[in-house]
């Protein structure tokens, strides 16, 4: 059954159709990912799914409610929790308040000072984020301060981030750009774990690796349209995908 269900979603900006009739069926406990060359679209359509960007037309859905018009932290309460191709953390505060202050964003409604005031004082929530600091690996360093963290463990920092919030749909914005081999092997790893617990998640990413490491389909986006989208054995020989990289580049 699908939770996300995207319908003829069409933007422009200006005179570029970045997205053309998006249709895209996102299944509940798969990973789906979205592949295709830059400038196709991806990230923008993620951002219509998180209210960072309002489609000029079309409809998507999410667990039966439409997430157009409402605000990115009303999405976000309803279950949906993106991590970003650059990491979007506060860099002066520690890595365990990092992770509480979404938790107090997804019961209070957004990231007010209010959920900042209240960290010191909730010790369920303390406990709870230092369960998902150990779950991507940073218990160890829950006291250092995020900003001198290195870029791999800023991402999995963000992802403690999201996970805490206990998402329904975690979407993924190229979640090992940047990663040397041994640290993009440890995020997939911890990925299978999310996954294996029910999250559904939507991957964008360039790395194949990634991709057919995780990915249950694959949806592939060139020019604003979906132009294929298939189970990952059949994605890799098919002549459209092959095409719209770089004209028969081999995947
Ligand atoms: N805010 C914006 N204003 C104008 N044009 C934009 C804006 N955001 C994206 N675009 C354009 O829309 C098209 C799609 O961009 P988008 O970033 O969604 O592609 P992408 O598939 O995510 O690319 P990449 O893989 O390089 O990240 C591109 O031509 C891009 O330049």
């Amino acid at each position: 059954m699908a939770i996300l269900s995207v319908e003829n979603v069409n933007k422009r900006f200006g005179g570029l159709k970045a997205l053309d009739n998006v249709n895209l069926q996102i299944d509940a406990g798969t990973v789906h990912a979205i592949i295709g060359p830059n400038g196709a679209g991806k990230s923008t359509l993620l951002n219509c799914f998180v209210g960072r960007l309002e489609p000029d037309t079309g409809s998507v859905m999410f667990d039966g409610s439409s997430l157009l018009g409402i605000q990115p932290h009303q999405i976000n309460q309803l279950g949906v929790s993106r991590v970003f191709q650059t990491p979007e953390i506060f860099g002066n505060l520690s890595l365990l308040e990092n992770v509480m202050i979404p938790a107090f964003a997804k019961r209070d409604g957004s990231f007010t000072m209010n959920a900042w005031m209240s960290v010191s004082s909730e010790s369920d929530l303390r406990d709870m984020a230092m369960d998902m600091l150990a779950d991507v690996g940073l218990e160890a360093k829950s006291a250092d301060i995020a900003g001198q963290l290195s870029r791999g463990d800023k991402r999995r920092l963000e992802l403690a981030m999201c996970l805490v919030q206990q998402p329904k749909l975690l979407l993924l914005d190229e979640p090992t750009a940047g990663m040397a081999r041994a640290d993009t092997n440890n995020t997939i790893d911890l990925m299978k774990r999310i996954a294996e617990r029910g999250v559904t998640m939507v991957v964008i990413e360039h790395d194949m690796h990634v991709v057919f490491s995780l990915a249950d389909k694959i949806s592939v986006l060139a020019q604003g349209t979906v132009i294929v989208e298939d189970l990952p054995e059949n994605i890799k020989g098919d002549p459209r995908v092959q095409e719209a990289y770089l004209g028969g580049a081999h995947l």
